[in-house]
């Protein structure tokens, strides 16, 4: 049996979100669109509800009010058929920790074995990096290698939407290289439309051409990180030595302000620098303000980014 033919339309497609927990409201009218294939990140402080979204689009909690259609389905309402179309990666999952990898793989892909192709165990292990654990307990797996088993078991079934919720949680530096490639091969050969939580924004950077910032209920920032990067730093550095003294600078307009500066220096300027804040730079001041309950003033951080 093949593919399933692929929906057509929006991968996800939410407006005017919300919940509330009792009478937090967590989600305030959150509206996004995510169309078939590519990256896209959600990052936001810890609180601002990205497990409930996600949680939310794989049909796995209620919501309070809101459209939401993924491939083409309310994941309120979502078969079988539809929920094997979605890969799922939730932050924690708990499975027997007796099975051994490769029976764990083997049995998850009978689940998926009516509505599409699943990866072979072997070919999969292969895939995640665990070959070489096939034989062992899942209790014996190590943080990063449990972590590998959670991607395998996500796309085991060759999903069209792939949700991870912070995939690299306990990777070290080169199992984050293998994830990183894993998620390219996914997407450039499998044509997988990826969602992905995480904190680490030099990952989001890496895996995503499209970052969305979500903070006080709402997406705040929504764009490549090339652009998001641009509206964060209106405000740059001018660094230069003059007369052997180190002179800083803040200005709106760094060009202007350098051009000025060159016309009337007679030479005397040297090791001149533009220093522009980073995307990181942005992202964590951002959060800094949330943490110290200044909400409003941390959604004007990215208030000019937009796609
Ligand atoms: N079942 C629940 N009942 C009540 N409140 C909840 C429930 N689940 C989540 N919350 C609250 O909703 C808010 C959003 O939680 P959520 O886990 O979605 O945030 P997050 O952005 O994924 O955070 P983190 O980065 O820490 O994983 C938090 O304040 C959390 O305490």
């Amino acid at each position: 049996m093949g593919h399933p033919p692929a929906h057509d339309g929006p991968a996800i497609a939410v407006s005017d979100l919300r919940m509330r927990y009792g009478d937090k409201d967590v989600l305030k009218g959150l509206d996004l669109t995510v169309h078939p294939g590519g990256v896209t990140a959600l990052l936001g402080p810890n609180g601002a509800g990205k497990t409930t979204t996600i949680e939310i689009l794989e049909g796995f909690r209620g919501r309070s009010d809101g459209r939401v259609e993924v491939l083409g389905v309310d994941p309120a309402t979502g078969g079988e058929a539809w929920r094997a179309k979605l890969g799922v990666v939730l932050q924690e999952w708990r499975d027997n920790g007796k099975w051994k990898v490769r029976d764990a793989v083997t049995h998850f892909a009978d689940y998926y074995r009516p509505y599409s192709e699943p990866y072979g165990p072997d070919e999969l292990l292969e895939l995640v990096g665990l070959a070489e654990q096939a034989g062992q307990r899942i209790r014996t797996l190590s943080g990063g290698q449990r972590r590998r088993l959670d991607v395998a078991l996500g796309i085991i079934g060759r999903p069209e939407l792939l949700f991870l919720d912070e995939p690299t949680t306990g990777f070290d530096p080169h199992a984050r290289r293998e994830f990183h490639e894993l998620i390219h091969r996914l997407t450039d050969l499998d044509g997988t439309t990826i969602l992905l939580t995480t904190h680490d924004l030099d990952e989001a950077e890496k895996l995503a051409e499209r970052i969305l910032i979500l903070a006080g209920g709402r997406i705040i920032a929504d764009g490549s990180p090339d652009q998001l990067a641009r509206a964060a730093s209106t405000t740059a550095e001018v660094k230069w030595i003059q007369d052997g003294a180190l002179q800083i600078h803040p200005t709106d307009d760094a060009t202007d302000f350098v051009r000025k500066l060159l016309a009337t220096d007679d030479g005397a300027v040297s090791e001149l620098e533009i220093h522009r804040a980073s995307l990181e730079d942005a992202y964590l001041e951002l959060v800094a303000r949330f943490e110290a309950g200044d909400a409003d003033t941390a959604v004007d951080t990215f208030k000019e980014a937009t796609r």
